[in-house]
């Protein structure tokens, strides 16, 4: 007994990454999205909520739909609001650090071709919404693969905003995620409608993008 005094787990429950980039990868090849209650690494989860907490209100923007000139806002569709994640600050580069190391393993696993990401905090307030919507259309490839990591603590049975993921676009009953903390969720952005139901109290995430290079010739893609 008194040998095992000594003994100290490596790490906690939660798998190490390349165990759950793994389980991912396989996910995504049986499925084609991922979802992981919990599987976030907790130092790393419990950073982004601080990060994005500190954040004052004001780099916060109302969200729009589409891109460039096509950039649209519309209450009707989304009533969120978001700052988008850069290396500026440490817990934002331990974040895009951590993604794109999923980003490579991706790559060497399933042969995806995601050659960048772009992500941004979201804060559904109370009452906020997101309408059913995909994230990328067929033929206009660019967003290949979505995530959404959640950062709300505590969250209860009562409080609603699941994010509805739709198996199809014929399929009207999907699959609920609570937004638990810690909990990661990926999906093929042109396969999969999916909504933000209203929430009675905030609601915070990190949503990003994977994306393939559609640069033509001497027209460089914008990465937003
Ligand atoms: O926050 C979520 O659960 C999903 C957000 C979303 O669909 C998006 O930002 O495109
Ligand atoms: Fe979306």
């Amino acid at each position: 007994m008194a040998a095992l005094a000594h003994f100290r787990p490596e790490h906690n429950d939660s798998p190490t990454d390349k165990t759950l980039f793994s389980l991912i990868a396989n996910d995504l090849i049986s499925q084609s999205y991922s979802i992981r209650p919990g599987a976030m690494p907790c130092d790393l989860v419990d950073n982004l909520l601080a990060y994005q907490h500190s954040i004052s209100t004001q780099k916060y923007e109302q969200a729009g739909i589409g891109r460039g000139d096509d950039f649209l806002r519309n209450d009707f569709v989304r009533t969120d609001k978001i700052c988008w994640i850069n290396g500026e600050f440490e817990p934002g580069q331990r974040w895009l650090d951590w993604t794109s190391q999923l980003q490579q393993f991706l790559n060497r696993r399933l042969f995806m071709g995601l050659f960048s990401f772009e992500n941004h905090f979201a804060h559904y307030a109370s009452g906020s919404y997101y309408k059913r919507h995909y994230d990328a259309l067929k033929g206009e490839t660019n967003r290949v693969l979505s995530q959404v990591t959640y950062l709300n603590p505590g969250w209860g049975p009562d409080d609603g905003g699941e994010m509805v993921l739709y198996r199809n676009e014929n399929d009207l009953e999907g699959i609920k995620v609570v937004p638990l903390h810690g909990t990661l969720v990926l999906f093929l952005s042109e396969e999969f409608p999916h909504e933000v139901l209203p929430a009675s109290r905030d609601r915070y995430s990190a949503a990003g993008w994977f994306r393939v290079n559609t640069s033509l010739a001497g027209k460089i893609d914008p990465p937003r």
